[in-house]
């Protein structure tokens, strides 16, 4: 693991901004400060001191540019202005930037780098964190993206606020990035903090950000987040544009009627493509997201924000491949929750996708809350007030199959399949063995065909004449009619779409 980034690399406030907006795009929002320091005080002298050796009035700096021609607010810290510390005329800044920003329908980029509330202004400036938290939450509240950029060093009351409110968080690599500072920690207790906790990198290996990159990669991923998170939502205005799905989906005719347990033994295969293949071979603008961005991750769940065509979508999906043993935990169903809260607050359409052979069953996963995280799942996803596609990929087994279907539309892989729990596991319920597997997949109606009769399921994708011999085609098939189903939601009221969906479900099994 790298240490933290040198003193001396750390790039000044504006140095930041030019490397990641265009070129003479910036435009300051800033006022001039109105000092809380008393005049004359030791406080007042150390302000004038600071702002004759820096070409800062403040901490921090606020205002506009472009980012690939997209307008955007930003507001950065100032390290050198004392340690980018946020006393009462920096927050007033910051508020005065983020409240504007909302105003304007901006998207905002954040860049902290600070030892956290000013310790000359003690309480006064502790109590800023909640009014900058207020402003970044109403911003969000209105359906706008919010990207944090974490640099060298990030802590106290900044990393525990407008710090760890993004949508997209990035952090610099090796950047030290830590709630209490490591020097402050020493003092306090006579011993040192423990190396390597409080840099990017072992942040990122606890899903508390989503990617560790250089300034320059991080303008990358904001102008890849951002055609996602602001590309156009109303179906009525793409049509406008001319900016219709360029193929429709494949009719479900031209899939053949399968054994179920040759479908089920097809998608098993290891060669089978999964959301991963899908992202890269279907899908453009793609941010992988990483974990929970609260302290959990599971490789078995893959989170990121994609485009489908012209389709902008929040993805996740079982990515089985990634994981020994295959099962997803219960924080890998709260990855899928931080996907479905993404979705709903930006108003991005939401695509699930299922391919699983069952959830992890072991004491951590009863421990860590697992039937508790399936039936949230459940709920948050049927609930959720943006457009939702379910994509049935390959496997289908379980309560981790269940959580990420309840979707306005469900898609079906020819031969994917949805069951209560593994056939052997069901064959050992009633058998006392696994022997009988195929026969009890065949009558629970677990494959395409059946979803498709039962109403589970309202399209099959047919694969010619199996989705591991024709990866491409598949993914981009699949890609196609997720695009079709997404823009053909988009066409409706969230609450029309709503009530469909509740009735749908309401009905599955008991129709009339
Ligand atoms: C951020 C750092 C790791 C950076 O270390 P460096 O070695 O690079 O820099 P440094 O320590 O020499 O700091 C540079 C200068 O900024 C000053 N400085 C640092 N933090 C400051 C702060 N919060 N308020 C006012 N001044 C501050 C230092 O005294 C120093 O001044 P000079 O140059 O004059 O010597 C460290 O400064 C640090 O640990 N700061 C405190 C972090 C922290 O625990 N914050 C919690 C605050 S309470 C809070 O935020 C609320 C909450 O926790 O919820």
């Amino acid at each position: 693991m790298s240490g933290p980034v040198s003193g001396a690399a750390r790039p000044d406030a504006h140095t930041l901004i030019r490397t990641v907006l265009d070129p003479g795009s910036w435009k300051s929002w800033d006022e001039p400060v109105v000092d809380p320091a008393p005049p004359e005080s030791p406080y007042a002298e150390e302000l004038a001191a600071v702002r004759a050796r820096t070409s800062y009035d403040e901490s921090v700096v606020t205002g506009e540019g472009l980012l690939a021609g997209r307008r955007v607010a930003v507001m950065a810290c100032e390290f050198s202005f004392l340690a980018g510390s946020i006393g009462v005329a920096a927050a007033e800044r910051l508020v005065r930037a983020v409240e504007r920003a909302t105003a304007e329908g901006l998207p905002l980029l954040a860049a902290p780098a600070s030892g956290g509330t000013r310790m000359q202004e003690g309480a006064i400036a502790f109590v800023q964190m909640i009014k900058i938290s207020a402003a970044v939450s109403a911003h969000r509240a209105a359906g706008l993206p919010y990207i944090v950029y974490l640099r060298h060093p990030t802590t106290g009351g900044v990393f525990a606020s407008w710090g760890s409110l993004g949508h997209v968080t990035a952090a610099e690599p090796g950047a030290l990035i830590g709630f209490l500072g490591p020097r402050v920690f020493e003092a306090l207790h006579g011993y040192p903090f423990p190396p390597d906790v409080q840099v990017a990198e072992n942040l990122y290996e606890h899903g508390l950000v989503d990617a560790v990159v250089s300034a320059e990669h991080a303008r990358e991923v904001a102008i890849r987040a951002l055609a996602v998170m602001c590309a156009p939502r109303d179906a009525a205005r793409l049509r406008e544009r001319g900016e219709t799905p360029a193929r429709g989906p494949e009719p479900e005719e031209r899939a053949a009627d399968v054994d179920a347990w040759e479908a089920i033994s097809r998608s098993r295969r290891d060669d089978r493509p999964g959301v991963k293949a899908l992202l890269k071979l279907g899908a453009s603008h793609v941010t992988p997201l990483n974990g929970t961005g609260a302290g959990e991750n599971d490789p078995g769940l893959l989170l990121a924000l994609a485009m489908f065509g012209r389709a902008p979508a929040v993805v996740l999906g079982h990515d089985r491949r990634r994981v020994t043993g295959r099962h997803l935990g219960p924080a890998g169903l709260r990855v899928a929750r931080r996907g479905m809260h993404l979705a709903s607050e930006l108003g991005l359409p939401l695509v699930t996708v299922v391919d699983t052979p069952g959830a992890a069953l072991s004491k951590a996963a009863e421990e860590g809350g697992l039937a508790g995280e399936i039936a949230r799942c459940l709920a948050d996803l049927v609930m959720l007030d943006a457009p939702t596609v379910c994509l049935l990929l390959g496997e289908g087994a379980g309560g981790a199959a269940l959580a990420l279907l309840p979707a306005d539309r469900v898609l079906c892989a020819q031969h994917a399949w949805l069951s209560p729990l593994p056939p052997e596991g069901a064959s050992a319920i009633l058998y006392r063995t696994i022997d009988f597997a195929p026969e009890i997949a065949k009558v629970q109606g677990v494959r395409a065909a059946d979803l498709r009769r039962t109403g589970v399921a309202d399209r099959v994708i047919p694969e010619f004449p199996d989705a591991a011999y024709e990866e491409k085609e598949f993914c981009e098939r699949v890609a196609a009619t997720l695009e079709y189903e997404i823009l053909g939601l988009m066409e409706s009221p969230a609450e029309d779409r709503l009530t469909t969906r509740l009735a749908r479900y309401r009905h599955l099994g008991t129709p009339g």
